[in-house]
Order: structure tokens, then C-alpha cells, then sequence
């Protein structure tokens, strides 16, 4: 390519990247500085300062059907995850253990549907309702509550408890699939492709009437929901997700528009006015399998490493993430090298959600409650 063509486009390129940063910074308040800090979400009042970031292990593993995902929160937190938050200035962890999730060998229960079977119902709906419990007494103390599952169902419990504990919550799905299916039109019979059709209030109508899921109550709606990444999508979930048009991004669009364009767009749609708690529900999956591949259900051509991270540093300038939630790690689906890289990539996608990546520091302010993760490092050129 000829230098002065490079040069043109490396301009149009800046000119771009400024346009990009003005509409943000007007749209979303970002002079006011970015990354985690405390927005007032909190009905406690709390005087110490910095943010407190509550981590919860949910073993669920009887949303599915593979053993060793009940192994998600050992193996992340094995990969050095208290230790990488923990020195951090302004933070302050507290770690809460695991919830009492209880071990279900293939087919506990299941409750009849006209297809598949619906399995283990009892179990998952008990082992969540004591995370929704958790989770709600968490953030009760905490600004942030990192929920590790577990598989995907686990998201039942996290959300409700979320719900309880704060108003106006919006959702960021980021996943290979939806989990978008009923027990109807479920192709497997696994609640962790389910949850939000137990929480959502448009879908009320398509639940059974299963006592023990009676304590959940709908919580979202399908303008509060956001999808990326999304690339394996059963008919059910595509009915569905055009019946209530349901904003997302799936894996092409990432394709043609990239991601910076997609979470842009899908940020604007679930929290419009930039101020609600946003929960960050983080399926391992949605990354590619070559770089997360100790997964139950792993789709090829996912997210890059660096998309990954972008869409978290994304969530965390935005300084409202309130849950987190990283589920379907399972070490037991690989060999022991692949199993402790995704456990670690899994970590690194926790610290880029609390702001704590390459590009970023961290930096208390002092006499100030809030922490501030500022750009050190940026691409904008005058
Ligand atoms: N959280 C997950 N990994 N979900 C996978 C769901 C797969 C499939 N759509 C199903 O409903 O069975
Ligand atoms: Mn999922």
C-alpha cells in the first residue's frame, strides 16, 4: 500500500475513534471518569470507602448434564483469583465460600413435559434459591457480588437475588446460546438452557407450575436483556427472541460491525440512561474453544481473547456492574493444561469486569469513597 494511502487511513481512522469517543462521552457521562466506582446503588451506608467486592462459589452442576462443572469455583479460584484482586488499593474482597449446592448423579428427577423431560427440577430450584438468598444478603454489604458457577442455571438464583436487593437492574448475556428455552420447546431437557425464561415477565405464560420454582418471580423484562456473542440458537429461542424483540448482537454481527460498534449499541439499548445496576452474566463459552476449551457445551468460532476483554472493559467504564456472574468452567472436560487455561482466562475476564486490565489502572482517590479506573494507556491521537 502506498505510504500516503496508509496515511489517509490511518487519519480517517483517528477522526473515527474521536467521533466514536464524543457520542460516548455525551451519551454516557464518561468525562465524569471511568470504571468501578460506587454509584449509590446500596441502600447501606457505608463510610470506609473503597468497593467491596463479595465472591460467592455456586457448585450447580444439575442444570446439565456433564460432571465436573460443580468444580467451576475451586478451579477459578485455584487460578489465583482472591490473590489478583486482592492487592489492589481501594478494593476489598470478601470472600463468602461456596453455597451448599448439593451433588446430583445424571437423572435426579425430572418433571414430564410433552418432549424432553425436564431434569433434576427439585435440585437446581433448590440449590438456586439458596444462591438468590446469598446473593441478596450479599449486596446487602458489598457494591458488587461475583457469583462462580456452576453452570448456567445458576443465573435463576444470582438474578432474583440481585433483583431483590436492587431496582431497575439491566442484563448483559454474554454466551454462545440464549438460554432463552421453556421446557417446551427445550431440545435437551437441561435447565441451564432455561433461566431466563423462569425471570423474564414476558414469558410467564410459557412456565410450568413446578412447587419448588414457585419463589421465582419475574424480574426482567426483554428491553432490560441484552445478548452478545450469541451463535447456537434453538428455533424455540428464535421465536422468542423476535416475538419480543430482544436485543442483541450475535457472533456475525460482532463479524461485520466489531465489537467496540456492538457494545456500544447493546449498552445504549439495556441502560439507556447509563445509571442502572447492570448484572454481567459471563458464560465461559461464549469464547472461542481454542482459548476456553474446559466447557460442556462449546460452540466453534467464538469470541476472540481480546473481545472478551474489550466487552468487560466495556461494562466496567461504564462504572455500574453490581453482579457478575462467570459460569460452565468445568476442568473435568479436558486435560489438566487446557482446564487451568481456562480457569485462568476465566480470571482475567473477572479483573477486565472490575477494571483491572493491561490498559487500565486503578486509583483511589483519597478522601473519596470511589474508585476510579482512569485510561493510562490510549489510542486517541491528536
Ligand atoms: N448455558 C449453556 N451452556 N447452555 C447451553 C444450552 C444448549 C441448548 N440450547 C439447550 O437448551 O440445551
Ligand atoms: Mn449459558
Amino acid at each position: 500500500m502506498a505510504s500516503s494511502t496508509r496515511t489517509l487511513l490511518s487519519k480517517c481512522r483517528t477522526l473515527l475513534r474521536q467521533n466514536v469517543d464524543n457520542v460516548r462521552g455525551s451519551r454516557r457521562n464518561y468525562h465524569e471518569g471511568t470504571g468501578l466506582h460506587r454509584r449509590n446503588f446500596n441502600t447501606h451506608n457505608k463510610t470506609d470507602g473503597g468497593v467491596q467486592i463479595g465472591i460467592l462459589g455456586a457448585p450447580i452442576q444439575s442444570g446439565q448434564r456433564n460432571h465436573g462443572v460443580q468444580f467451576g469455583p475451586e478451579a477459578i479460584r485455584k487460578a489465583g483469583l482472591i490473590e489478583h484482586l486482592d492487592h489492589h488499593v481501594g478494593m476489598t474482597i470478601k470472600d463468602f465460600g461456596d453455597v451448599e449446592a448439593g451433588y446430583v448423579q445424571g437423572h435426579a428427577d425430572f418433571y414430564l413435559t410433552g418432549k424432553t423431560p425436564l431434569r433434576n427440577p427439585t435440585s437446581t430450584a433448590q440449590a438456586n434459591s439458596k444462591v438468590a438468598d446469598t446473593v441478596e444478603n450479599i449486596l446487602k454489604s458489598c457494591d458488587v457480588c461475583l457469583t462462580l458457577g456452576g453452570d448456567h442455571s445458576t443465573a435463576i438464583g444470582t438474578i432474583t437475588g440481585h433483583a431483590r436487593a436492587r431496582e431497575n437492574i439491566s442484563v448483559l448475556w454474554v454466551d454462545a446460546h440464549p438460554d432463552l428455552n421453556t421446557p417446551v420447546s427445550s431440545p435437551s431437557g437441561n435447565i441451564h438452557g432455561m433461566p431466563l425464561h423462569f425471570l423474564m415477565h414476558d414469558l410467564q405464560n410459557e412456565r410450568l407450575s413446578i412447587p419448588e420454582f414457585e419463589w421465582v418471580k419475574p424480574c426482567i423484562t426483554s428491553s432490560n436483556l441484552g445478548y452478545i456473542a450469541i451463535r447456537d440458537i434453538d428455533p424455540g429461542e428464535i421465536a422468542i427472541m423476535k416475538r419480543y424483540n430482544i436485543p442483541h448482537c450475535s457472533i456475525r454481527e460482532i463479524d461485520r460491525n466489531g465489537i467496540a460498534h456492538c457494545m456500544e449499541k447493546i449498552l445504549d439499548m439495556i441502560n439507556p440512561s447509563g445509571n442502572r445496576p447492570i448484572h454481567l452474566s459471563f458464560d465461559i463459552d461464549s469464547l472461542d474453544p481454542s482459548i476456553a476449551p474446559a466447557t460442556g457445551t462449546r460452540v466453534r468460532g467464538g469470541l476472540t481473547y481480546r473481545e472478551g476483554m474489550y466487552i468487560c472493559e466495556e461494562v466496567a467504564r461504564t462504572g455500574c456492574l453490581s453482579a457478575m456472574d462467570l459460569v460452565e468452567v468445568n476442568p473435568e472436560l479436558s486435560n489438566f493444561r487446557e482446564a487451568k487455561r481456562t480457569s485462568e482466562v476465566a480470571v482475567e475476564i473477572i479483573k477486565h469486569a472490575l477494571g483491572l486490565s493491561d490498559t487500565y489502572k486503578l486509583e483511589r482517590h483519597p478522601q473519596q469513597t470511589r474508585l476510579k479506573c482512569e485510561l493510562v494507556f490510549s489510542d486517541a491521537q491528536p
